[in-house]
């Protein structure tokens, strides 16, 4: 196996990490690539009102799901589990007698390649793994890169690999963090990170969570959830949006119910039912057994408590899993765009499609009529709800239940 091993302190991880990862990752033709966010850096001290070495590695986490490459691309807690400063010669000695045949690789920029030879044990580092570089700024000339790896190679046998990033994001954390703290530099962060910074307001990054631009209310949204699910809540955000639009309903609650409707999405059962427990969710039988249709109601909670959204959007997303009898307009938008957003791609769909904008009743009727169809199929209880909600708009579209 090759292993590409990312260190850094990553406060916070930005878009020049990702993109050197990314590029690495096939230009060494690594098997995988593990990002090990450093608990201690030996060579540097860090501000004291920052945030922890769990709250890195959160937010490196994000980053590294944001690659969508699950599998070849992994964050590692070493580091964060070992007492003391985090040399790399130790990872290495760690990781080498884990694996013994694996071929391993630290990855690092510029300035960490020039100052290699001070590093603790560098001729343990080099013993155990090849030292793959890369230019952080336009400015860091290839021929001071090469006059290093020929240094390094003589002195310590080191075997070295000097990339040339097709796309070089001239950004330093440092930076960023200064950046941040006057309300800029959003652009040097993938939306999850950025996130997770207001959420738990990093790096002096202060806004009313209860009263959030889109931009950064969507950012929230994508750090709560897995990267893979950021398409779909885009998708509804833009279908709930034109849905409104074509009905008439508010377009702002439409997209704000579509952008938090999965947030709790990701949670275990045991969070789902303290989210229960905390906001007073009172559940039925099949509720207490099925986690993913707790999702709805403990998000609907989040939604409205942490972020303030209004009781109407609070009902389209409780009752966007099961649907209901007697919905209202923007229960019935957030139903159907969820159901059909543009990356759903199931038989029948089409026909939905055509249909939400034709005679939205007939719409949300046939969506739970194919859902409890699925359920019947698949052996699944089907939630007295949803069939509440077919029976309703059967009826009052003048066709008996
Ligand atoms: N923009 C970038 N492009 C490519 N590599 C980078 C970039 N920024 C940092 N690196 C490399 O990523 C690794 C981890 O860096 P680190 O987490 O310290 O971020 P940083 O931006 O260098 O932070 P600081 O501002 O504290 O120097 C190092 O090897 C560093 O050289
Ligand atoms: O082991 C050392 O002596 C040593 C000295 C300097 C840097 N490092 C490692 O180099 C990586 C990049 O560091 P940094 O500060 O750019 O995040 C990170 O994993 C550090 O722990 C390691």
């Amino acid at each position: 196996m090759k292993l590409g091993i990312y260190g850094g302190t990553f406060n916070p991880p930005h878009l020049g990490h990702l993109a050197a990862a990314r590029f690495a990752l096939d230009a060494l033709e690594l098997d995988e690539l593990w990002f090990v966010p450093a608990a201690t850096p030996p060579h540097k001290v860090l501000p004291a009102d920052g945030p922890t070495p769990e709250q890195r590695m959160a937010m490196v986490e994000l980053a590294a799901d944001g690659l969508l490459l699950p599998g070849r691309v992994k964050v590692s807690d070493l580091e964060l589990s070992r007492p003391g400063k985090s040399y790399t010669a130790d990872t290495l000695e760690q990781l080498h007698a884990r694996y013994p045949d694996a071929e391993l690789w630290f990855l690092m920029g510029t300035d960490m390649f020039l100052t290699l030879q001070n590093w603790r044990e560098p001729e343990v580092i080099t013993r155990l793994a090849g030292i793959c570089t890369f230019a952080r700024t336009q400015s860091d000339s290839g021929e001071m890169l090469s006059i290093q790896a020929e240094y390094l190679q003589k002195t310590f046998g080191a075997r070295t690999c000097v990339l040339q990033l097709p796309h070089i994001v001239d950004v330093s954390s440092t930076r960023l963090r200064e950046l941040l703290a006057k309300g800029e530099g959003r652009e040097y962060l993938s939306p999850a990170v950025y996130g997770h910074i207001i959420r738990n307001r990093l790096y002096g990054v202060d806004y009313d969570l209860r009263h959030l631009p889109d931009r950064e209310l969507r950012a929230c949204s994508y750090s709560m959830i897995r990267a893979k699910r950021i398409a779909h809540i885009q998708g509804t955000e833009q279908e709930a949006v034109q849905l409104a639009r074509r009905w008439g309903a508010d377009e702002e609650s439409a997209r704000r119910a579509a952008i938090l409707h999965d947030c709790t999405k990701y949670l275990d059962m045991d969070e789902q039912l303290q989210l229960c427990a905390k906001y007073g969710i009172v559940l039925d039988e099949l509720e207490q057994q099925a986690v993913k249709l707790l999702h709805s109601k403990t998000g609907a909670c989040v939604a409205r408590d942490v972020y303030g959204v209004s009781d109407a959007v609070y009902e389209a997303i409780f009752w966007h899993t099961t649907g209901k009898a007697d919905m209202t307009l923007l229960e019935k938008i957030l139903y159907i765009a969820d159901y059909m957003e543009p990356t759903r791609d199931f038989p029948g769909v089409e026909r939905l499609r055509e249909l939400a904008y034709q005679d939205l009743d007939a719409a949300v009727c046939l969506g739970c009529e194919m859902s409890i169809q699925e359920m019947k199929e698949r052996g699944l209880p089907v939630h007295p709800n949803t069939v509440k909600a077919r029976d309703w708009l059967r009826k009052s579209n003048g066709k008996e239940p």
